[in-house]
Formats: C-alpha cells, structure tokens, sequence
C-alpha cells in the first residue's frame, strides 16, 4: 500500500519531537501533528513555568533572609503580573534556544497542525486532512484531571495557575505527587497559607519514604498543613467570595475556607477525540500500555512519553520517543529500560531520587544496606543554612554496587544525578568513596556518604 509517510508521530512535545527528529534522520518520511504548541506541556505549561516559579519561589525567600547577612531590604512583595510575564518571556527564550520550526524544516518533517483522530489503522484526520501511514508514533502525553465531585469546576488545574488574576492568600492543594509538592512550595513562598491534601498514606508516594517524610517534615516546619491518608474530597462550594472545601478523613467530615483550590490528583493520557477503536488500539483509563518495545496491541502503532503511563518524565519522553522511531523504522528491536531515571522536584527543600528505594532493595534482598548522611555534617549547606535534609545510599549486603540514591535537601537533584552518572558508568561503592569532591560543596555530600557505607 502506498502511505502518505512512512512515520507519522502524534503530538510534538518532548517525545514526538525526539520521535519525528530519529525518525527523519534515518531517512524516514516524517510527520508531526501538533493541536497546540510545539513543546508539549513540558516547555509551554509544565516544566519550564514550574521551573521559573521555582526560582521566583526562591528569590522571595532568600530577599526574606537577606537581613541575617547584613542586608537591609524593604519587606518584599509580589507583584504577580510581572511574574507571569517573566514566565512567560522564559518559555519563549527556551523555545528559541530549541528551534524546533527550524530543526523540522532541516529535516524535512511535515509539520500538521491540529487534532489528530484514527480513521483507521493506519489512516488518521487532522482537521478536514487525511493522511495515511505505514507506522504511527502517538506521543499524545497527558492533561490534569478534575476530579469528579460537586464543584470542580471551581478549582485551578496547575496548568491554569498563571491565568490566576492574583495571588490566593489561601489555597488548598489536592494532590501531593510532584506537582502538587512543588505548587505547595510556590504558594507557601509567595505568601500564600497552604494546605495539602492527599488520598494517598504520604505524599511523593514514588520516593523513597525517608524522602517523603522529610519533605513533609519540610514543609510543615516552613507552616504548611500536611494531611494525608484521607478518605477522599467531598465537594467546593463557593461561599462569601471564597470556596469552601470538604473532604473526609478517618470516617470524620472536615471543612475549610480558602480563596483557591488547586488540583493536582492525576495525570491522564490525552485519549478523548483520538478514537483509538478505529485502529483497534487497547487502552485502560489513562494510558495505552506498551510491550518492551514501545508497541501498542496494534504492532505498527507505537506509544512514547507519559502516554504509555509507565514514566512520566521528560528524560524517558526523550529516550522513548527515540526508541519508538528507531523500532518504527528499523523494526522493533530496541528497548529503553528506565531503571536508571534520576527525578526530582524543586520544593523546599528540594528532592530526589535514582534507582531502587530503600523498601525496594529490601524486598530484593532484606540484607541490603542503607546509610543516611544527614546534610549538616557537611559544610556547605552549614555555611549556606541549608542544614535541612539528607543523602541515602542504597547499597548490596556485600556494599559494593550502589543500588539507589535518594535525597532531600538543596540542590538535591544535582547531587543525585551525580550519583545516577556514577552508577551508569558501574562506579562501585569503593570508587565512589575514593572520588574526590571540590570543597566546599553540596555534591561532597556524596563522598562522605560513599566513606559511612563503606566504614558501617
Ligand atoms: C506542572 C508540571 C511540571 C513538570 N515538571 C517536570 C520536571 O521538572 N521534570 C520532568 O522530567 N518532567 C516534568 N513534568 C512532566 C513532563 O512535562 C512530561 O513528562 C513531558 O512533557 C512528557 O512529554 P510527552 O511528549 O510525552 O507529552 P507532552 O509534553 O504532554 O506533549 C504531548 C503533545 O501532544 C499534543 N497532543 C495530544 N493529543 C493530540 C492530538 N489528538 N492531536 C494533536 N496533538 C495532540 C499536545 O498538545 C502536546 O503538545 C512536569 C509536568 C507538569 C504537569
Ligand atoms: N519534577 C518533576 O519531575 C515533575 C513535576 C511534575 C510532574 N511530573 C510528572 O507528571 C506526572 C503527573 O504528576 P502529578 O503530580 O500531576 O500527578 P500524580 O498522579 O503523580 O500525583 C497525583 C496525586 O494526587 C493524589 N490524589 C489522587 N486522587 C486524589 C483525591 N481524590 N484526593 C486527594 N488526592 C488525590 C494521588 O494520591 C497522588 O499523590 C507524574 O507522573 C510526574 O512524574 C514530574
């Protein structure tokens, strides 16, 4: 049969950009469908924003402090639109440096704008278009979802958090997965009271648990109300200019008034409008499962990013995308395991984590080791006052292959991907406690943990 191309990659964000780009480079006839902006949530309403809040989160606490070094400032404030602006400048600055029209025009990619919907098993319409091909690529990524109680509509997706008119001097946040965390912190920094709530027993549910406790310990210490493990969130009603929030916990109904709610309970895959039962595509609720090569049920119809549901982050979108390109065109041989997949968040403090937990490694191997240096042994953050937080090495019975690393604390994710570098290359523990650290920094932190595990 003669298709239109031979890939066509559906959605342009992280993956379908790495898809389409692998694809064309091995001389494939490519195309990429693309509703929105090219980018994908990462750089247009995720990441990058998040990212910059981030730092505005951070300059506002460190301008609060400046007075404990000898600085005499005025009491800061907020001045939300400009911050908005400077959001939005910075995501445009990080779609120039990309120069994705660019790099599609170099490589020949057809670039279709608009939604994308199966019409076949290898046909699809894009707005009144329809193209055919050979194999397909859905890089469709997810959205936030509104939970399905009285009110919802009420509540901010985090997508929606910049087209807030003003800063809340209260909000609820609904979820305590990443996003919901680093939210918790943007608020709480920017002078918001925050309380978070989570269905789930401890918030970061994916981190090891000393993560989890000592982020929670961090934001309660900060003035944040934690409360996890409750029953499930009843209703929002609005109510004298301001929306009432209940929700159960231990059988027992609780109720508070704040200016906002934000909901970050969950990431579905973008399946509405796609019509995957004309390809015969199987998905569950959320996601389209994948076998170890990317490949939906329908072989010539390939999954990567956040839509497969297995790693939604944008250093496996990336690798993905790439394997799924490669498999489409050179058939499906290659696999990307993600066992190595360093992640983190910019709270405060902020965290981290690559490979295997602590309970993990146990459920391995109950004679795993574990040590924990806790960050005020160590003389960076001493002199920084970021004594708060920790590394934990995960580590054989034997202690010498390094099984995990999880952190909390400042610049947690640059110590921890120097950790995940180590453990790419094979470093073993004898090794890593060998390496030597500049002084003074927060990567030391890493020698001094190598040297406990060894030494314990
Ligand atoms: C607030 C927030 C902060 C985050 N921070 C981080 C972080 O710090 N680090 C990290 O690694 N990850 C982070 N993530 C996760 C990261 O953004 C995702 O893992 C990543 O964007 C996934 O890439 P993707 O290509 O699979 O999907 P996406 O980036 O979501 O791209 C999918 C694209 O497909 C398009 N699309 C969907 N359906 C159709 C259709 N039918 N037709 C045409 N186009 C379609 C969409 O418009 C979109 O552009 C964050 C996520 C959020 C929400
Ligand atoms: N820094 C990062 O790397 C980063 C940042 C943001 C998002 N992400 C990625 O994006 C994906 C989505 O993250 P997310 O945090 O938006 O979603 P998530 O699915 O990871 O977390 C949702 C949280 O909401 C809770 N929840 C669900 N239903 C609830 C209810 N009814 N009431 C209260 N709580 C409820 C869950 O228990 C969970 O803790 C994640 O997989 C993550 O990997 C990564």
């Amino acid at each position: 049969m003669d298709y239109t191309y031979d890939v066509l990659v559906i959605g342009a964000g992280p993956a379908g950009m790495a898809a389409a780009v692998r694809a064309a480079e091995l001389g494939a006839r490519t195309a990429v469908v693309e509703r929105s902006a090219l980018g994908g949530t990462c750089v247009n309403s995720g990441c990058v924003p998040t990212r910059v809040l981030a730092k505005t989160a951070r300059l506002f606490r460190e301008v609060r402090t400046a007075h404990d070094y000898g600085i005499v400032v005025a009491e800061p404030q907020v001045d939300w639109p400009t911050t908005v602006d400077r959001v939005r400048s910075t995501v445009e600055r990080v779609l120039t440096a990309k120069g994705y029209p660019a790099l599609i025009d170099r490589l020949g990619i057809d670039l279709l704008a608009g939604d994308a919907s199966f019409t076949g098993e290898h046909t699809v319409s894009v707005g009144d278009r329809s193209v055919s091909a050979r194999s397909i690529i859905l890089c469709i990524g997810g959205s936030a979802r509104r939970l399905p109680i009285p009110g919802a509509e009420a509540a901010v997706l985090p997508h929606e958090v910049l087209s807030m008119p003003e800063l809340p001097a209260s909000v609820a946040v609904i979820g305590g997965g990443h996003t919901g965390a680093q939210l918790t912190t943007i608020f709480h920094a920017l002078g918001s009271q925050v309380l978070l709530l989570d269905v789930a027993p401890r918030i970061l549910m994916t981190e090891d648990a000393d993560v989890s406790a000592g982020v929670t310990e961090g934001f309660i210490s900060r003035g944040v109300r934690v409360e996890t493990g409750i029953d499930g969130i009843d209703a929002i009603r609005p109510s004298e200019g301001a929306l009432r929030l209940s929700w159960r916990s231990g059988g027992q109904p609780e109720e508070i008034s704040v200016e906002a709610v934000v909901m970050a309970a969950g990431w579905p895959a973008n399946l509405d409008g796609l019509n995957l039962e004309a390809a015969s595509v199987e998905s569950t609720r959320t996601a389209v499962p994948v076998d170890d090569y990317l490949r939906s049920n329908v072989p010539h119809i390939f999954v990567a990013g956040d839509a497969n549901g297995s790693s939604m982050l944008v250093q496996a979108a990336v690798f993905e995308g790439e394997t799924a390109a490669e498999n489409a065109v050179l058939g499906a041989n290659r696999t990307t395991p993600h066992h190595l997949l360093p992640e983190g968040g910019f709270t405060d403090p902020d965290y981290a984590g690559v490979g295997l937990t602590e309970a993990q490694a146990r459920a391995r191997d109950s004679q795993c080791h574990a040590v924990v240096l806790p960050y005020a042994a160590v003389e960076r953050p001493i002199i920084d006052d970021r004594e708060q937080g920790f590394l934990k090495l995960v580590t054989d019975r034997h202690r010498e292959l390094i099984l995990g690393a999880h952190s909390v604390g400042e610049n947690a994710v640059e110590v921890i991907q120097a950790v995940a570098a180590a453990m790419a290359a094979g470093t073993d523990l004898a090794t890593l406690a060998r390496v030597k650290f500049a002084y003074p920094t927060y990567s030391a932190v890493i020698g001094h943990a190598a040297r406990a595990a060894l030494r314990s």
